[in-house]
């Protein structure tokens, strides 16, 4: 099959419905932020060696219902010197023809000069998707493939890679993942498997219980983070495999004022140390910060804006009316944040009484990201 895109969307909403801060003076709130022009698009890359069932995936997901505007991009055998290759598209119902441009043919192989750049004018033309999945083929390394999206991360691209999904066959796997290559190549089959961030063990109908066992070990002593599924005909609770590192977003208000100090020290910890982490023990990763703060002794109401470690707090041009009027308001949108952590990190940390103690979520440091 030639490389194909289609989308899909279905009526529902989810979570985008981020929530605005309410201005405590609504006449003065000048320009509405759009978030949909910061909120970055996912993109999954699916691998698995060959027949693995890949394709079976991403029809299941198309097929589907979900409620998310997804892209899937097939690429199944990627050969061909068609500069051009056709995309179907299919759109709340309707099939569009599209042309992906590449420049030799195959997605996979031009990623890193223009596969990207495609992505990108499609989604200009189709307007944004919610989701992009992105099938390379049986015998690419996804390493390849991921790295287009860290090379982009500085470009500061639309898109941003959520993770990769391993498809392994429960009948060939174990075979593809022990294969002996010659000196100097690598198995793909186990870069696939060592690279994701999930792996569905697929078609377990065609073994036994200990014939599993056997991949399941075998795959864990390759890859010992990645969550692992078991499927047939890659079907699964779609939400388990889609936002891998899922976005959140996180509102608290909290009365009175905050030491400006104080304030920027809870900040940096988390947009710059980045060691706040949640209840699971992971770091919080905070994409987008807004806010509507109380400074002491700052009549102004001030207003806190943060995109990734980027941040700044300006007077606003509103003042209090009164002390008992004044809060603080915060909105974050990112990965692994928890309302309860964070807002008790606020509280103890900003408040007035300046004793600062070890707040949950902030014993010992997170890996650099
Ligand atoms: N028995 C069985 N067959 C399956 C299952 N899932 C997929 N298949 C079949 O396996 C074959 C290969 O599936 P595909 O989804 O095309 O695999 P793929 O990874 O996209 O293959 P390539 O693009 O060629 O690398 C198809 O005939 C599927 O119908 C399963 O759970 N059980
Ligand atoms: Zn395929």
């Amino acid at each position: 099959m030639l490389p194909a895109m289609k989308t899909v969307e279905a009526e529902e909403e989810y979570a985008e419905d981020c929530p605005e801060l309410v201005p405590i003076e609504t006449k003065h709130q000048e320009k509405e932020e759009n978030l949909d022009f910061i909120i970055k698009i996912p993109v999954t890359i699916v691998t698995g060696y060959l027949g693995a069932g890949k394709t079976t995936l991403l029809n299941y997901i198309l097929t589907e219902q979900h409620n998310r505007k997804i892209a899937v991009i097939l690429n199944e055998f990627g050969e061909g010197n068609a500069v051009e290759k056709s995309l179907a598209v299919s759109q709340g119902g309707e099939l569009y023809e599209e042309w992906l441009e590449l420049r030799n043919g195959c997605l996979c192989c031009s990623v890193k000069d223009n596969g990207l750049k495609a992505i990108e004018n499609l989604m200009q033309k189709k307007g944004k998707f919610d989701y992009i999945l992105l099938e390379t083929t049986g015998l690419a390394d996804p390493g390849a493939v991921a790295s287009m999206f860290w090379v982009d991360a500085e470009l500061g691209s639309d898109i941003y890679l959520d993770g990769i999904i391993t498809v392994v066959d429960s009948k060939y796997g174990l075979k593809h993942l022990t294969e002996e290559k010659p000196d100097g190549l690598v198995n793909e089959a186990t870069r696939q498997v060592a690279l994701a961030d999930m792996i569905l063990i697929n078609k377990t109908d065609l073994v036994s219980e200990e014939e599993l066992n056997k991949l399941r070990t075998t795959i864990r002593s390759i890859n010992g983070l990645g969550k692992v599924l078991e499927t047939q005909r890659s079907s699964f609770f779609l939400p388990v495999v889609l936002f891998i590192k899922s976005i959140v977003t996180v509102t608290f208000d909290v009365p009175g004022s905050a030491e400006e100090e104080s304030l920027n020290v809870f900040i940096q910890n988390l947009l710059w140390e980045k060691n706040v982490k949640n209840k699971d023990g992971r770091c919080m990763e905070v994409i987008r910060l807004k806010g509507l703060v109380s400074i002491k002794d700052k009549p102004q109401q001030m207003i806190v804006q943060g995109i990734h470690e980027l941040y700044e707090l300006e007077e606003s041009r509103v003042n209090w009316k009164d002390d008992a009027e004044r809060a603080c308001q915060l909105v974050f949108i990112g990965k692994n944040l928890d309302k309860d952590i964070l807002q008790q990190l606020f509280i103890t940390a900003v408040a007035e009484t300046k004793e600062q103690t070890t707040a949950p979520g902030q014993d010992g440091a997170c890996p650099p990201h």
